[in-house]
């Protein structure tokens, strides 16, 4: 399974909470993330591939993972009550999802239905 994981500053302990409480299922998994989310992630033990920080084209790398259907999940912890300078990127890399129908929870309880249903697929 490959998955993209991006967090929102204040997601982003929640995100690390949810991979390691996930980490069984996560196991052969290739992971991927923005910059600092991927920070995080590798401090709290998990091995990610990371890619540019959000606002300075991390999501739109990401996109271009999606585009090229390189990926099996995005898993996207927004933050609602925040304001971003990059949010045409954070659009787009949604977009994307919805155009390459490539699986995007936008919250932990969506994310876990996900993760759940692609384990039990054996993805
Ligand atoms: O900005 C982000 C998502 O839009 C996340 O980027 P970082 O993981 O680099 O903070």
């Amino acid at each position: 399974m490959k998955i993209a994981v991006i967090a929102h500053d204040g997601k982003k302990a929640e995100m690390v909470g949810f991979l390691l409480e996930n980490k069984e299922k996560l196991e052969g998994a290739e992971i991927c993330a923005t910059g600092t989310t991927g920070s995080h992630a590798e401090r709290g033990g998990l091995v990610v591939t990371k890619y540019l920080s959000g606002p300075v084209g991390g999501d739109a790398q990401i996109a271009t993972l999606v585009a090229e259907k390189k990926l099996d999940v995005v898993l996207f912890f927004r933050d609602p009550l925040g304001k971003h300078a990059h949010e045409p990127d954070i659009q787009m890399l949604m977009r994307l999802c919805d155009v390459h129908n490539i699986p995007l929870a936008t919250n932990p309880a969506g994310a876990q239905l996900l993760l759940d249903g692609l384990y039990q697929k054996g993805v």
